[in-house]
Formats: structure tokens, sequence, C-alpha cells
């Protein structure tokens, strides 16, 4: 049986916890990357799995080795990014067993790396499933009351669904892994950016500290509605930082007909005459400019490249009522459409909560220190001097 987390263990509780144990009088000077990857982490263990990875221990690593293995996923993967253009082939294989022989075939320390926390990541989200449909279905009172996580959720509709919407075991695993690293390096990052940001516009953070004063110091989901301000401000920063990618491919569908996509201004085509639409052939691989339409001075105006929350304030703004197919805040930060992110609206949640908890009791400054923000992975991640860290002057707040 697996640890769970405990309703009394909350995560942004033990980040704010992590930074009480500095002295009142002190200026500290902390890499927040560090922290807020693990805070997003115990987040989503918490409130997806009801599992805590003990990833806010002060001044230590997670020694979970399932928090170790999900971390080193991502950069595993990546490492074998000249692999990927071999996936549709690999994914044709109709035979599993086939494909783990060819893996296991090849003589490659890294893939064999990779295959290894996939496995472990894999075990350990089926043996959660498999204890917490356990802990369901014998009616133990911790679960029936208390888990309102994702998982727990999941497996009780999953129980009570008709036929044609019941979720295999295997299914519900997929799912719990996919959810677990989908919502791990990109609301790190996303938090990364707000702090950050923060530090930037000493202004804006004593607006909002002003503002975030006002609601409860652990608000619940109404009081984060209320704060229009925060609300615009992490909007703002999901706006102009975009957390995942500056752009992503997709491909349309090759049994289906040629799509004809419709211009909302016509431009001029290679041969000199105005198009209205463009015609699209089956099977044709798009590159969707999240970062480029996100700042777009046609529809967000000539200040499209500043930090400006004003700019969400006025609901008439051209910029937020075009009608954009992303499917939050007038951007495609999240994409749009069947396989957009099923995530946005915790990432934003998490946002207001840590800003809450924290903007309560701290404040944050830049220190004379250069932090760039570049392209390591997939993810755009802040370094100093080609080290990844966002350093980051912590002070308490005297009330
Ligand atoms: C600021 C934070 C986040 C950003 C910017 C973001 C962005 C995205 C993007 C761009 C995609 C499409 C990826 C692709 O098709 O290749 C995606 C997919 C997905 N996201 Fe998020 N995401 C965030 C947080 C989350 C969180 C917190 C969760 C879960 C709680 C989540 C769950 C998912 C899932 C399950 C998918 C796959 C959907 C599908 O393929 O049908 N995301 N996300």
């Amino acid at each position: 049986m697996l640890s769970y987390s405990s309703p009394r263990r909350s995560a942004d509780g033990a980040l704010h916890s992590h930074l009480s144990q500095m002295p009142t009088e002190h200026v500290l000077q902390i890499d927040l990357n560090s922290i807020v990857g693990r805070t997003s982490l115990e987040l989503i263990g918490h409130a997806g799995i009801n599992y805590s990875f003990d990833a806010m221990l002060p001044g230590q690593e997670p020694t979970d080795r399932y928090a170790q293995s999900l971390r080193d996923a991502l950069p595993t993967a990546l490492k074998l990014m000249l692999l990927i253009p071999t996936l549709p082939t690999i994914l044709k294989i109709p035979f599993p067993s086939f494909g783990r022989f060819m893996i296991n075939f090849i003589p490659l320390l890294t893939l064999h790396y990779l295959r290894d926390r996939v496995d472990f990541n894999d075990a350990m989200a089926a043996q959660l499933v498999r204890d917490r449909k356990a802990a369901i279905q014998s009616g133990e009172m911790y679960v029936k009351d208390d888990a309102k996580d994702i998982m727990s959720l999941l497996i009780k509709s999953n129980i009570v669904a008709d036929g044609g919407m019941h979720l295999t075991d295997e299914e519900l695993v997929g799912a719990t892994s996919t959810i677990i690293s989908a919502a791990t390096d990109t609301t790190s990052n996303a938090l990364s950016r707000m702090f950050h940001t923060l530090a930037l516009h000493p202004e804006m953070q004593a607006k909002l500290r002003t503002k975030i004063l006002g609601a409860p110091e652990h608000p619940d989901y109404a009081a984060l509605e209320a704060l229009p301000y925060l609300d615009a401000f992490v909007r703002e920063v999901l706006r102009l930082y975009p957390p995942v990618t500056p752009g992503m491919f997709r491909q349309t569908c090759e049994f289906r007909e040629n799509a004809v996509l419709p211009l909302s201004k016509s431009i001029i085509g290679v041969d000199g005459i105005p198009m209205k639409a463009i015609t699209v052939p089956k099977g044709t691989c798009i590159y969707i400019a999240i970062t480029a339409t996100n700042l777009y001075k046609q529809i967000w105006g000539a200040d499209a490249l500043e930090f400006k929350p004003e700019r969400w304030a006025n609901e008439k703004a051209e910029s937020v009522t075009t009608k954009m197919c992303g499917i939050y805040g007038n951007t495609m930060t999240f994409l749009g459409g069947g396989r957009s992110c099923i995530g946005l609206k915790f990432a934003q949640l998490e946002m207001k909560a840590v800003a809450c908890v924290m903007l309560h009791a701290f404040k944050f400054s830049n220190p004379d220190l250069c932090v760039k923000w570049r392209m390591t992975s997939i993810i755009p991640s802040p370094n100093v001097d080609n080290q990844p860290c966002l350093p980051i002057l912590v002070e308490r707040v005297s009330v």
C-alpha cells in the first residue's frame, strides 16, 4: 500500500513553511525555480492522486522514487529527440511485444533508461489506481468522504458509468500517468514566470498584495475568483509567456476531405492575387505559432509585447473579444479544439492560490543578475550564466 497524502499536509502550506523558516529581518536570495518545481509536483500529487511526494521537505531534493522517476522522464525523452521521426512507423507495429523487443534490442543506454522510467511510472500509477479502487469499493471512510482528487473522482464515476462510457483499468492508469506528467513542468514553469514577473514589477506586486490582503490567506475557489486584478495578472503571464512551447505541430486528418480555412483579413498570394481563404490538403502538417498569436499586434495592439494586466480590465477591448480558436483567454497558450489542454483551470487556480499564499507573507525582488529564458528542451526555462536557476530576493512582509 502506498502512502497517501493527509488532508492536513497541503502543498501551498508546505511552500509557505519552507520559506517561513527564514529569519524576520533577513533578505534571502533563493533559487525559486527549484522550489516551484517541487511545489507543482506536490500540488498535483495532492489534488491529482491524493499522494504526497514529500517534495517540500526543506533543503533537499525529494527522495521519493516516484518523484525522481517522474522528474527524469521528460529530460531523458528529450535526449532521444532524433528518434522522433521513427515514431509513426513504430506506432504502426501491431504487436506491442515486438516494439518492446526492438527497444530491448537497440543498444542505446538512454533508451533503456527511459524504458525503465516509463515502466516504473506506469507501475506506480497502476498500484495507485488498484489501491484506490479497492478502498472506494470497500467504502473506506477517508476515500469516501475526503478524497476529492482527480483520480478518486474518476474512479468513482467509472464505477457507476454505463457500459459504453466505462474506462478500462489500463485507461485509468494511462489517464493518471498523463495527468501527472502534463501538470508538473507546465505549471512549474508558469509559477516561475509569475514570480519573475512579480519581482520585475514591484509596483504591480504591491498593488496585487493590497488586493490579496483583503482575501483570506488560504482562499477557497470563490475567494480566488473574486480577485479580478489577480485574474488579469495570471492571464497576462500566460499570454506573454506561454509556459509550454512557442509553437506546436498538428496534422490534418488523412482520411477526411481537404479543408478550407477562411481568413479574417485577406492576404496577397505569391501570384499577387488577394486570398480570402486557404485550402489545406488532407494530411498536411501545420505549425501552430502559439507565442506569435499571443503577441500579434493586429489583435493585441501596439503594446502587445508589454506586460500589462490592465488590458484585461476593459472587457470591450477588441483584443480581448476577438474570436480566437484557443480555449483560454483569447490566447493559444492551451491550444484549441479536441486535443487542447484539459488542465487550464487547474493551472490557473494553482497560480492564483500560490500567489495568494505567498504574497500574504513575502516580498519578491530581483537581484542584480541577468536572468535569460532559454529554450532548453521544449519548455523555456530561466538561466543565469547558462546554469538553470531563477535567483529571487525574498523578504518577509511587515504588515
Ligand atoms: C500553465 C500550465 C499548462 C499549459 C500551458 C498547458 C498546455 C497544454 C498544451 C499546449 C497541450 C497540448 C499538447 C499537445 O497536443 O501536444 C496540453 C495538453 C494536455 N494538458 Fe495541459 N497545460 C498546462 C497544465 C496542465 C495541467 C495542470 C493539467 C492536468 C491537471 C494538464 C493536462 C493536460 C492533458 C491531459 C493534455 C492532453 C490532452 C489531450 O491530448 O487530449 N495540463 N496542455
